[in-house]
C-alpha cells in the first residue's frame, strides 16, 4: 500500500531519496499554456468551451448571479452555517492580528523613510471543487483579503454536474457570509486565465490566490508576472514526524486525512522507530478499507509520492523534514514543542497529538492555503501580507539632501551613471563636485 525508504545510515542529501510525484508542475505547464492562451484571446467563448470540456458542464455565463449566492445562504444546513461562522470567526481573529502599520523612520533630521502599506486593488481568489468542494477555502482566501482592506474581491470555482451546473451552493453560502458579491463558475488553469487577462464578464485583477489542483498550481506559475500569486498551493501534502510515543492510529489516520484530497497528495511518515513504522502501515491497511474516499486514497498512498521513511533518530528526521519542506508538518513526538521549534522548512507546523491537520484545514484560526511541492522554503501560506505591497516614501529637506550629495555623487560616478549625480547637484546650482 505504501512504501518504505530506509535512511538509517545515509549520508547523501535527504532531497536525492525523499518521495515527489512523477508528474509535477513543470510537466503541467504546457498542459495548460494553450489553455490559458485561448482564454486570452477568445475571452468567455473559450472559457464555456474549456468548461465543457473539462467539468462537463455548458455555462450560460461565467457569473453567478447575486440570487443564487443570496439563495444558497438561505438553504444552508444550519449547522453548516453554524460552523463556517465559527471558522470565519476565529480565521479573522488571527489575520486581523496580521495587519501591518506604516512606519515612518528618521534617517536623519530633515530625511524620513515611510513604509506605507497599500492593499491590492482587485483580487482573484480561487476555491477549488473539482474531487471535493471547498467552502472552507473560501473563509482562507478572503478573510485575509478582507483583513488586509482589498477592495476588490472576486471568486471564482468550478461548476460542479451534480448541482445543476451552479458552483456548489455550500461555496456561495460561504462567499454570502462573508458579503462577497461577485463569483464566477469557472475552475482550473482557465480561470488563472479569466483572472490574469480578463473577459468580457471579469475585469482582470491584480493577484491571484488560492488553492487548487496541478493544473491550477500549473496555471499560477505561468501566468506569474502578468499577475501576482499567493504561493504555489497545489496537491495536499503532509509529512508526520514521529518517534515510538506516537499513536499509530491516530498517524495512519492524519495520512489519509490528507490523502483523500487528491490521488496527487503527498502523505510521508518519517520516523526512528521500526515499530512505529510497522503499526502505521497495519493500520493504514485496516482504515483504508473503510474510508469513504478509498480509491484516491489509495492511489495517493500508493504513488511515488507517499511514503515511510526510517531514520537512524530525530535528528536525520528533522533534516529530513526540512529538505522535504512540507505544506504540512506534524510533530508526533517526546517534547514536541521544542522539536518544532527546530523546523525551518513547512507551509504550516503542528505540534503534538491534539494538533492534528484537520483542525488546522477548518478551525484552528492558522490559514490553510500553503506552499507546497517543496515551495515551503521560499514562500509562506497566505496571510495578510500576501495583499498588500510595502511602498517607501522618500521625503528629504534641502538641507539633508546636501548633507549626503557628495555620497550620492560619488557612487554615481562609480557606477559610471554621472547623469545621477547631476540630477543632485543641479539642486545645488552644481556646486557640488564630480569626483
Ligand atoms: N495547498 C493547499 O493549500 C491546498 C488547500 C486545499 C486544497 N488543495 C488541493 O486542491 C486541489 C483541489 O483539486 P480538485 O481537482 O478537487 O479541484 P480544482 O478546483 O483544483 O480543479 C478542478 C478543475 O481542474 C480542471 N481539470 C481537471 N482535469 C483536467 C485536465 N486533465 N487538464 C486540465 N484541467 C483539468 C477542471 O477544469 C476543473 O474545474 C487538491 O489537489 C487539493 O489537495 C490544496
Ligand atoms: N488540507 C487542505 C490544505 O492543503 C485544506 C482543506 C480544506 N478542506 C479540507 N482540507
Ligand atoms: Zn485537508
Amino acid at each position: 500500500m505504501i512504501s518504505r525508504i530506509d535512511l538509517r545510515g545515509s549520508t547523501s542529501d535527504p532531497r536525492d531519496l525523499l518521495p515527489r510525484a512523477e508528474f509535477d508542475v513543470e510537466d503541467a505547464l504546457e498542459k495548460v499554456r494553450p489553455i490559458c492562451e485561448d482564454v486570452r484571446h477568445r475571452g468567455v467563448a473559450a472559457l464555456i468551451e474549456i468548461t465543457e470540456r473539462f467539468d462537463g458542464v455548458r455555462l450560460a455565463s461565467t457569473r453567478v448571479p447575486q440570487q443564487e449566492i443570496t439563495d444558497a445562504l438561505t438553504t444552508l444546513d444550519p449547522k453548516v452555517r453554524a460552523a463556517l461562522e465559527e471558522t470565519i470567526r476565529r480565521v479573522r481573529i488571527v489575520h486581523r492580528a496580521q495587519r501591518r502599520t506604516d512606519h515612518t523612520t528618521q534617517v536623519v533630521p530633515g530625511g524620513t523613510v515611510t513604509e506605507r502599506w497599500v492593499p491590492m486593488d482587485r483580487v482573484g481568489l480561487y476555491v477549488p471543487g473539482g474531487l471535493a468542494v471547498y467552502p472552507s477555502s473560501v473563509v482562507m482566501n478572503v478573510v485575509p483579503a478582507q483583513e488586509a482592506g482589498v477592495a476588490g474581491i472576486a471568486v471564482t470555482s468550478p461548476p460542479q454536474k451534480d448541482f445543476a451546473g451552479k458552483v456548489h451552493p455550500a461555496v456561495l453560502a460561504a462567499c454570502a457570509l462573508l458579503g462577497v458579491t461577485e463569483v464566477y463558475a469557472v475552475g482550473g488553469a482557465q480561470a488563472v486565465a479569466m483572472f490574469a487577462y480578463g473577459t468580457e464578464e471579469c475585469a482582470p485583477v491584480n493577484l491571484v490566490t488560492g488553492p487548487g489542483n496541478i493544473y491550477v498550481a500549473a496555471a499560477k506559475r505561468l501566468l506569474k508576472g502578468r499577475i501576482g500569486i499567493d504561493a504555489e498551493a497545489g496537491p495536499t501534502e503532509i509529512l508526520v514526524l514521529a518517534d515510538d510515543t506516537a499513536d499509530a492510529g491516530e498517524v495512519a489516520a492524519d495520512l489519509i486525512s490528507q490523502a483523500e484530497h487528491d490521488p496527487m497528495a503527498a502523505s510521508v511518515l518519517v520516523t526512528d522507530s521500526v515499530a512505529l513504522a510497522e503499526a502505521v502501515e497495519a493500520a493504514l491497511v485496516e482504515q483504508v478499507a473503510r474510508t469513504k474516499h478509498r480509491e484516491r486514497v489509495t492511489t495517493a498512498l500508493g504513488g511515488r509520492q507517499s511514503a515511510v521513511v526510517l531514520v537512524d533518530d530525530l535528528t536525520q528526521g528533522l533534516a529530513v523534514a526540512n529538505a522535504y519542506a512540507a505544506e504540512h508538518l506534524e510533530i508526533q513526538t517526546r517534547d514536541a514543542a521544542a522539536v518544532a521549534a527546530r523546523v525551518r522548512n513547512a507551509g504550516a507546523v503542528f505540534v503534538g497529538r491534539y494538533a492534528p491537520v484537520s483542525l488546522g484545514d477548518y478551525a484552528a484560526g492558522s490559514n490553510h492555503v500553503l506552499p507546497t511541492a517543496g515551495c515551503a522554503c521560499h514562500s509562506s501560506g497566505l496571510s495578510v501580507q500576501s495583499f498588500l505591497r510595502g511602498i517607501h516614501v522618500v521625503d528629504y529637506s534641502k538641507q539633508a539632501l546636501a548633507e549626503v550629495a557628495a555620497h550620492v555623487v560619488t557612487l554615481a560616478d562609480a557606477e559610471d551613471l554621472p547623469g545621477h549625480g547631476d540630477a543632485v547637484r543641479a539642486r545645488f546650482d552644481w556646486t557640488v563636485p564630480n569626483t
